[in-house]
């Protein structure tokens, strides 16, 4: 395996995919809030940010599993009844919607490193397992739509990250290859999405990774700011 933490500029991406809840945006204010909304017209206690910072990085369903088992690890809780989780999913969309980007904010370092890249003439990308119909809305809010020439969300393809398909397309559609494009995430399911579509990996140690260090994931780089890579 390539040792951690080589420069950046030994992977230098002409092609740059990013991941955004927990890599671009702290979004989890504004997740959390509507999480609480869902748990709370169920009769249930609220989840509190803390909570909901472990759940996020899997898509909207998985987070809405999660909290109704209250488990990161929700395969392994008891079976969610159906009808429960179509009304629980209903009323988070219904909070998120209304709540996307008011409290949420693009962490420190990401916009250097945004213009740098942009500078140095890379083409950059969302790739992120968040629904599409939130993904557009949340960038302009953050006033970062402008540097991505393409969104991919948890629910544009059929499959979604880990799989290696989202990372594919927007690199093929970026015109970049294995040897010049990176993704650059905060989460297992960045690490492992990259691994599978054979591109290196760069992740944030501040985002949302389910509770573990995101250094034993065997990504090219970890680094505390984005600031970091230019
Ligand atoms: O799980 C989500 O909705 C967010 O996912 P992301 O970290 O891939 O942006
Ligand atoms: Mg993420």
């Amino acid at each position: 395996m390539d040792e951690p933490n080589r420069s950046f500029t030994s992977l230098w991406p002409g092609v740059a995919l990013f991941d955004l809840d927990g890599t671009l945006v702290d979004s989890a204010p504004d997740l959390a809030a509507a999480i609480n909304d869902m748990l709370t017209a169920l009769g249930r206690p609220a989840a509190g940010q803390e909570k909901v910072r472990q759940w996020v990085g899997n898509g909207a369903q998985v987070l809405v599993r999660r909290a109704l088992t209250g488990r990161t690890d929700w395969e392994n809780a008891e079976p969610i009844d159906e009808s429960l989780f179509r009304d629980a999913s209903e009323q988070f969309y219904q909070s998120y919607e209304a709540l996307n980007g008011s409290c949420s904010t693009v962490f420190d370092g990401v916009e250097p490193c945004l213009e740098w890249l942009h500078e140095h003439g890379c083409r950059m990308a969302v790739v992120t397992n968040k629904p599409e119909r939130f993904v557009r809305p949340l960038l302009e809010c953050m006033g970062l739509e402008h540097w991505f020439e393409m969104i991919i969300g948890g629910d544009t393809l059929p499959v979604k990250k880990p799989d290696a398909e989202p990372l594919l397309l927007a690199m093929r559609t970026l015109e970049g290859n294995p040897g010049t494009t990176v993704m650059i995430g905060d989460s297992a399911a960045d690490a492992t999405a990259a691994r599978n579509a054979g591109l290196p990996a760069v992740l944030v140690r501040y985002g949302y990774n389910y509770g573990p260090s995101v250094d034993e994931l065997g990504a090219e780089m970890v680094v505390d700011s984005l600031t970091e890579l230019l």
